[in-house]
């Protein structure tokens, strides 16, 4: 008896889409089916290489049109589908590309329909009626699905021997109005170019009975319509590039042609092939513990594995690709420590190759390189700050930084080559974005000297920068922590002067101020600023925020000097209420303090005591 179900929601809105579609390339369907039929084979022989139970076969993929019937069948003997997987496979969406797919094409975006991997559902798009009879070698029976892609499918038991699935699609009639002609997927000469067009490159053999005029007497024989090469074994030149962008977004599920292609081949000791590629944008669960990174693992064309994580470094993990390589055999688990060693030798080629691609294409074509880093910045400098910069001297030529001085790009070594020869440091300042470390009170200084910044905006930066300490023997320093270094021997002299007579009225603040501050300073970096706020050498005020925010982290925090600047009017304006009544200096105290917490980015830490205080000083100022 045949069961009815219901398909899920998304399905629903899926199919929907497919029978009402308005798109002109319908003829996508077909390389959507002969590409799953493709999987299909590569689990069946990857299953059977450890499973006794699964007997092989010689595989293929069958088309068979009948113009009479107005029916297309495209056949498999892949791994089929048990009774739970017709249900969890054809009757929702759990695939990544249908979602993202269903997720663009609410956004109205109806062209982009070929791009994706919409999948089975595409079959809709040219059939009133879509039936599916397979048997899966881990059931007894077999089964047929049977829908015509409106609300509800039906699923029953069938008499099967062989295992494989048929597709049978029961073609639309053509629409004349809107200049539709589904006929034509009846016909060999259609069928043969769209195999062509769009799966040349699969690995097993297509097949179609073509009709055979000889003489009077016409005989069917079998053809195979595929090269069967796949398309990383063509030769470079004989690939055209809107081959490869289509190959990539099938077979990695994107939908814009990738940012970067590195194809090669390697002979010797090793020898493999290589096709990797770097997203345009990272995945959408790149930044989420889902994320797997690896590369799809083939041997002579013969699908292995779909994401092997040793092939890639974790700094790399936006890349995607696949390894083909005849010396590894198809018995992984058998010989896994030969592989090993293999494998390591290929992921290390491999590294030292995409990083050589980067470093070229940060110096020849900056454009795309500023495109790939501000997509994976993160990941690169986390890969530098990541096992305790292990891989620091790997990636650190990779990263760049905007500056005070353009809002280019610039890499250290460009940083190290443009700074004066008397220059000791690689500046760097931190902040929640360019604006606001551009407008730091401890930029005045540097402004002045005419020094180079590197901008730090992100989380990561200083933790990267800890871990690398220096780039060529030249030691990063923060403009923000520490003594400044920028201060000539005369200007010292004269601020220990300074810092002498004012001994008390600092002394005063730094009282008032209680533990809040570790001391309190005249400043020689500030020009235009009244105060600034500093940390010592140790944590920096932009980690303690970071750290703040992870648990358990609370009581982490890093010192700080108040720097007040001497040659300011406020500053003289503090002597002078501390002359006439010291007791004074307290509320002011506690408004400097708090006011350089607010330059910072830190937050107010008694906004009632700051609010007071304001409030008390301009109703005094009010009476004068
Ligand atoms: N010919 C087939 N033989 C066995 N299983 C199949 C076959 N066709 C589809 N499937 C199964 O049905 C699932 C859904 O297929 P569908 O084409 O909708 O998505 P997909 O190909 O996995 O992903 P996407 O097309 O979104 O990249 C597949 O993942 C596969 O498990």
């Amino acid at each position: 008896m045949a069961k009815t179900k219901q398909f899920k929601t998304e399905s629903q809105k899926l199919l929907h889409l497919m029978t009402h579609s308005i798109y002109t390339q319908k003829e996508i369907f077909l390389r959507e089916l002969i590409s799953n039929a493709s999987d299909a084979i590569d689990k069946r022989h990857y299953l059977s290489l450890t499973d006794s139970s699964i007997p092989t076969d010689t595989y293929e993929i069958w088309l068979t049109p009948n113009a009479k019937d107005r029916t297309l069948v495209v056949a498999d003997n892949g791994i089929g589908f048990t009774e739970k997987e017709l249900i969890e496979n054809l009757g929702t969406i759990a695939q990544s590309g249908s979602k993202s797919f269903l997720e663009k094409i609410e956004q109205k975006d109806v062209d982009i329909i070929g791009q994706f991997g919409v999948g089975f559902y595409s079959a809709f798009m040219v059939s009133d009626k879509v039936i599916v009879e397979t048997k899966s070698p881990y059931s007894n029976t077999g089964y047929r699905w049977s829908s015509k892609g409106e609300s509800s499918y039906t699923i029953e038991e069938i008499e099967r021997e062989e295992i494989g699935t048929t597709i049978i699609l029961q073609l639309r009639d053509d629409d004349e109005e809107n200049e539709e002609d589904f006929t034509k997927f009846t016909s060999e000469y259609t069928l043969k170019s769209l195999v062509k067009k769009y799966s040349d490159y699969v690995r097993y053999p297509i097949n179609m009975m073509i009709e055979k005029k000889e003489k009077e007497k016409s005989t069917q024989v079998k053809e195979t319509l595929n090269q069967m090469t796949p398309i990383w074994k063509r030769s470079k030149q004989d690939i055209k590039p809107e081959d490869m962008n289509q190959f990539y977004k099938h077979q990695f599920n994107d939908f814009e042609d990738p940012l970067k292609v590195i194809h090669t081949n390697v002979e010797g000791m090793l020898t493999y092939t290589a096709l990797l590629f770097i997203p345009k944008k990272p995945a959408f669960d790149f930044y989420s513990e889902h994320y797997e990174k690896g590369l799809q693992l083939y041997t002579k064309g013969v699908f292995i594995q779909d994401k092997n994580k040793e092939l890639i470094p974790d700094y790399f993990k936006f890349v995607k690709g696949l390894v083909d390589s005849a010396d590894l055999s198809l018995n992984i688990s058998r010989e896994m420590l030969q592989h090993d060693r293999q494998l390591k030798k290929i992921a290390s080629h491999l590294e030292k190759k995409i990083k050589s691609e980067l470093e070229n294409m940060m110096l020849h074509d900056r454009d795309q390189y500023i495109e790939f880093y501000e997509a994976y910045k993160t990941t690169l400098k986390y890969g530098i700050y990541d096992q305790y910069g292990l891989n620091k001297e790997k990636l650190q030529d990779l990263i760049m930084f905007q500056t005070n001085k353009s809002d280019d790009y610039i890499s250290f070594k460009d940083y190290i080559e443009r700074k004066p020869e008397e220059q000791k440091a690689i500046y760097y300042a931190t902040g929640k974005t360019k604006q606001s470390i551009l407008s730091l009170p401890q930029m005045d200084i540097m402004k002045e000297n005419g020094y180079e910044v590197l901008l730090f905006t992100e989380d990561i930066d200083e933790f990267m920068i800890q871990v690398l300490q220096n780039y060529q023997d030249v030691p990063f320093k923060s403009v923000q922590q520490g003594e400044s270094d920028l201060i000539d021997d005369t200007k010292k002299e004269d601020l220990k002067e300074k810092e002498k007579e004012n001994k008390d009225i600092l002394k005063a603040i730094k009282k008032a101020l209680k533990e809040k501050v570790k001391d309190v300073k005249l400043s020689a970096r500030l020009k235009e600023s009244a105060v600034c706020l500093v940390s010592g050498e140790g944590l920096s005020l932009e980690m303690e925020k970071i750290l703040k925010q992870m648990p358990n982290q609370t009581d982490l925090k890093a010192d700080r000097i108040l720097e007040i600047n001497p040659d300011h009017d406020l500053f003289k304006a503090l002597q002078k209420i501390y002359e006439v009544d010291a007791k004074k200096i307290d509320g002011y105290a506690s408004i400097l303090y708090h006011q350089a917490l607010l330059i910072e980015g830190l937050p107010i830490e008694d906004p009632t005591e700051f609010s007071n205080n304001l409030v008390k000083l301009m109703i005094e100022s009010s009476k004068s």
